[in-house]
């Protein structure tokens, strides 16, 4: 992969399936810079004690962030377990940020078994 930054980021009712998600994938996630949303990334590190550089919470912003990653070629992935049963107040910037996936060819993992895919591609580290 291009850079070794990967991107974690859930809405509140998928934080906890990223935590555990996390957990079973520590060793490896512990090999890439990590970046996440501000609220994500804490509990992240609370839960996993994996070292997160955090963004400001998505609704402030934070999504763009990773989004301006992505565009600087900079991200070599993204979970982004976002919530399908729940509106929130910033979707315009959860569809920016899933398009630049889109237009930047960026792998991007939704859900738990994409996720499991994902980090069993041979592109990742080991
Ligand atoms: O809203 C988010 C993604 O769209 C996530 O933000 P937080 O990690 O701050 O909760």
């Amino acid at each position: 992969m291009s850079t070794h930054r990967l991107a974690l980021v859930a809405h509140d009712n998928k934080k906890q399936e990223l935590i555990e998600w996390a957990s079973r994938h520590k060793t490896l996630l512990s090999q890439y810079d990590l970046v996440a949303t501000g609220t994500t990334g804490k509990k992240l590190n609370a839960h996993t004690g994996l070292a997160i550089h955090r963004y400001k919470s998505g609704p402030l912003g934070g999504d763009q962030q990773i989004g301006a990653l992505i565009a600087e070629g900079q991200l070599s992935a993204l979970f982004f377990f976002w919530d399908p049963l729940n509106a929130q107040p910033h979707d315009p910037d959860v569809k920016a940020l899933l398009r630049l996936c889109s237009v930047y060819n960026t792998p991007v993992a939704c859900n738990l078994a994409t996720a499991d895919l994902l980090v069993s591609s041979p592109h990742f580290l080991r």
